[in-house]
């Protein structure tokens, strides 16, 4: 029976990272994945395919040149499924190169098959013809990750009634388009599908979208989707979903109703335990299949198995996954990693994009800071009308007292870019002054700090001397 120093189960951005990380402190490391091919959900069904598609919908639609050239413009005038699918299928073979490569690299094994403990040292993988395995290890990551929840009321067949893995095999552009679910896949997909003109009617259970999201950036980007059409039915609660030959309707609970071609049910995630047999090593997961960590060293409570990414729940990002994956490994092998730094920054890859870092608005107010908030709009910045940008805007929130910056907001094109100018003085704990005294690129959207900086100086006032 073989034995590795490190097991990692699931090869998604934790698990990769965790690999890595074992093998370059000169450990034995196998990597299982029960999928056809590495990469897990961020490069198969989740982040890479759906950025995939964004980037295919916006250059072949012309998105970006519609400030310029009307709504009317495209580049490419039939656009179908299979065009969507060509850049798709390029870029994840792409992805899968690089991390067959990376692994052979630093000597990281990989193996097919879906793991199931035996115990606390113990795996047996069954592979995809049925034959069975057994690895034993000293320690054990479990990045398994997580599957759309999929309720029984919401009939799929993944032809009309679709979850976020299966629209990526949508086989033909629909006419129309319902999606429940004003979460970031929800929202990231409806505005992708209404940039192709696809009428697209978005459906949230709560009184907004994306709670998380600084107010006024959400104000305005709920204004953008409903200016270009999208029909947003905020405070919904679904009573029926019925499939008929002419189409889906959606009943809501106060007698409207919503009819499509399609639907897109994107209402949450619940995470992959079933398969493990968590009880061999008694750990025990919550309601929706996530598991309890100790959050500095992400140890479960079988102290040499750990757990990352989006099984041990929020923040659920590739991002912040493959963090957690690092911090793991280097916490089995005794290598103290530095602390985590207070923010990260979040990017929703909607259309427009937006990106955020530190306290919101409201979260600022609620702590009684005194604060200053500077805005910058691109359309008043050079790059923004050289690129034809007639929407979104950067809002700084500083502190009066010490002038530090708290927050960091943006709706816009780049926003998921040109939120590290904010991470990177939020976290080195720099303020007003950094924007007012340095100098930035001319013309570039960046500079929208510096116009964002002015105009809370402006108001802030001069620091007393020797402050
Ligand atoms: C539509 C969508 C868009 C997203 N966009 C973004 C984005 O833009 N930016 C961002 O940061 N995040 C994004 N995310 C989130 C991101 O994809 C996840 O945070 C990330 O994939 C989680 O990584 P993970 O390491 O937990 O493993 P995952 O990527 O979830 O992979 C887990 C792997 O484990 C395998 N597995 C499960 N059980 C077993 C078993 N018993 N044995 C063997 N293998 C098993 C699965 O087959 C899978 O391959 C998106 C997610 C979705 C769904
Ligand atoms: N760009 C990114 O970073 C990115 C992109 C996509 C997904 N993700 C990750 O994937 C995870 C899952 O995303 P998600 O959007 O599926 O889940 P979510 O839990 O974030 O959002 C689901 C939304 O659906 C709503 N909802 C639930 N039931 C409903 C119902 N019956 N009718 C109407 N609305 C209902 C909820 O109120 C919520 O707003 C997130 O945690 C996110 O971090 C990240």
């Amino acid at each position: 029976m073989p034995n590795v120093d490190m097991l990692v189960i699931g090869s998604g951005p934790a698990g990769r990272r965790a690999a890595v990380q074992s093998a370059k402190l000169g450990k034995s490391v196998l990597v299982v994945d029960r999928g056809r091919r590495l990469g897990g959900v961020s490069v198969h069904t989740g982040t890479i395919p759906s950025k995939t598609l964004r980037e295919t919908v916006l250059n072949l639609s012309g998105w970006r040149e519609r400030g310029f050239y009307g709504r009317g413009y495209r580049v490419k005038q039939d656009i179908t499924a299979s065009d969507l699918m060509q850049r798709l299928h390029k870029t994840l073979d792409h992805e899968v190169e690089v991390l067959q490569h990376q692994f052979m690299r630093n000597m990281v094994q990989s193996a097919s098959g879906e793991a199931r403990f035996v115990d606390q040292n113990h795996v047996e993988l069954t592979e995809d013809d049925g034959d069975t395995v057994h690895v034993t290890f000293d320690k054990a990551l479990i990045a398994t990750g997580t599957r759309p929840f999929r309720p029984d009321h919401v009939p799929f067949d993944d032809t009309r009634v679709f979850d976020s893995d299966s629209i990526l095999e949508i086989p033909a552009l629909p006419r129309s388009m319902t999606v429940i679910g004003g979460g970031v896949i929800g929202v990231e997909y409806a505005t992708i599908f209404s940039a192709l003109d696809v009428p697209v009617t978005l459906i949230e259970s709560r009184e907004s979208i994306l709670n998380f999201v600084d107010t006024e950036i959400v104000d305005d980007f709920i204004h953008q989707m409903r200016d270009r059409g999208i029909v947003i039915r905020l405070g919904a609660t679904v009573d029926t979903i019925e499939k008929a030959d002419t189409g889906i309707t959606v009943a809501l609970t106060d007698g409207r109703k919503v009819r499509s071609e399609v639907l897109l049910f994107a209402a949450g995630r619940s995470g992959s335990v079933e398969a493990l047999n968590l009880p061999a090593i008694g750990v025990e997961p919550d309601k929706r299949g996530r598991i309890k960590v100790d959050p500095k060293t992400f140890q479960t409570s079988a102290p040499n198995i750990y757990a990352a990414g989006d099984i041990i729940g929020f923040p659920s990002l590739a991002s912040t996954s493959m963090e957690q994956g690092r911090v793991a490994a280097c916490h089995a092998f005794d290598m103290p990693p530095p602390p985590a730094p207070a923010t990260f920054p979040y990017g929703i890859y909607a259309v427009p994009e937006i990106s955020t870092v530190g306290q919101s608005e409201d979260e600022v107010r609620a702590s009684g800071v005194p604060y200053e908030c500077g805005i910058a709009r691109f359309r008043e910045t050079s790059r923004g009308h050289i690129m034809g940008v007639d929407a979104g805007f950067l809002k700084l929130i500083f502190a009066l007292d010490d002038r530090r910056l708290l927050g960091a907001h943006i709706v816009g094109e780049g926003a998921t870019e040109l939120i590290h100018i904010g991470q990177a003085v939020i976290n080195l704990g720099g303020g007003v002054d950094f924007f007012v005294e340095n100098t930035f690129n001319y013309p570039t959207l960046a500079e929208a700090y510096k116009v964002a900086g002015l105009d809370a100086w402006n108001r802030m006032g001069q620091p007393e001397p020797g402050q």
